[in-house]
């Protein structure tokens, strides 16, 4: 990887987004470390996923500099992979075709032979427990296992940053609980953070952001804006026991406080 040790990963300065005069975003500075698993949580419209998009080059601030690696950020790249609520899998290609697909068909698969790329596919699925399953299609799936084959074709490409909006939000309770510890382990919590990704995680369940990340990015709405950055110091690796802690439950409370208001007139307008 490209990091330089003590240099953020991502450097957002002052940044603003308008659609039209509307300020979905203003004035957003931030910071995220090489390795770090940031979350962002914020009341509907806050600009959640207007942050994200940007980070993944699909479309750019109004106003003020993103960087990654200290470098402009100037359109999608090999370098960051994306991962939505509802990542739309090819429904013609089976497990392994959709897990593959980005090395078959995309950057980064460049340099590999085929030999090469079907282990690193083999690993993947392996990785995210659909041994087994390789050649099903999307239709024959659970919700649960095509959001682990919209991982795996995240991860197979091994981009440095992974940018997921509400990844898990269509999953049921128990589905999300079990995909967090995937997503944990994938992210090598049990690693230093040198050997770890950068992860920027958009949720709207608090419990989820405090279980997951290292740091809370609250947002504020009309206009987004941020609120307060807070720090998880929840030892890791974290487990089942983490989420029955005081200091879980104090930490889920004081966020739910910063945007209780917002959140409860978001639902009344
Ligand atoms: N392409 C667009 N054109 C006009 N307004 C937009 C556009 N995209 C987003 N917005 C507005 O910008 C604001 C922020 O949107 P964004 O989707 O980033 O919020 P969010 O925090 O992700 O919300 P949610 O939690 O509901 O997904 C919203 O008021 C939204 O309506």
């Amino acid at each position: 990887m490209m990091t330089v040790p003590n240099e953020p990963k991502i450097r957002l300065e002052h940044v603003g987004k308008m659609f039209d005069s509307f300020v979905a975003l203003d004035d957003l500075s931030l910071d995220i470390r090489p390795g770090e698993f940031l979350a962002i949580v914020g009341p509907s419209g806050s600009g959640k996923t207007t942050v994200l998009n940007m980070l993944a080059g699909l479309d750019r601030q109004s106003s003020g500099t993103i960087l990654l690696d200290g470098k402009p950020i100037a359109g999608p790249g090999p370098d960051r992979g994306v991962m939505f609520q509802d990542y739309a899998l090819f429904p013609w290609q089976t497990v392994r075709g959709n897990v593959g697909f980005g090395l078959t068909h995309g950057p980064a698969g460049a340099g590999l032979d085929r030999a090469a790329r079907e282990a690193r596919v083999a690993r993947v699925i392996d990785l995210v427990n659909l041994g087994g399953a390789e050649e099903r299609y999307p239709h024959q799936l659970s919700g649960g296992m095509r959001q682990r084959v919209a991982l795996g074709r995240l991860i197979a490409n091994e981009p440095e940053v992974l940018l997921m909006d509400e990844p898990l939000a269509a999953l049921d309770a128990q589905t999300r609980l079990v995909l967090q510890d995937e997503i944990l382990r994938i992210w090598r919590q049990d690693q230093p953070a040198a050997e770890r990704r950068t992860v920027v995680f958009i949720t709207h369940g608090i419990d989820e952001a405090v279980y997951l990340a290292d740091r809370v990015v609250v947002l504020g709405s009309r206009p987004g804006r941020l609120k307060a950055i807070v720090d998880v110091d929840l030892p890791r690796p974290r487990n089942e026991a983490t989420r029955a802690t005081a200091a879980f439950a104090d930490l889920s409370r004081s966020i739910w406080e910063l945007i209780r208001d917002e959140a409860i007139r978001a639902t009344v307008e």
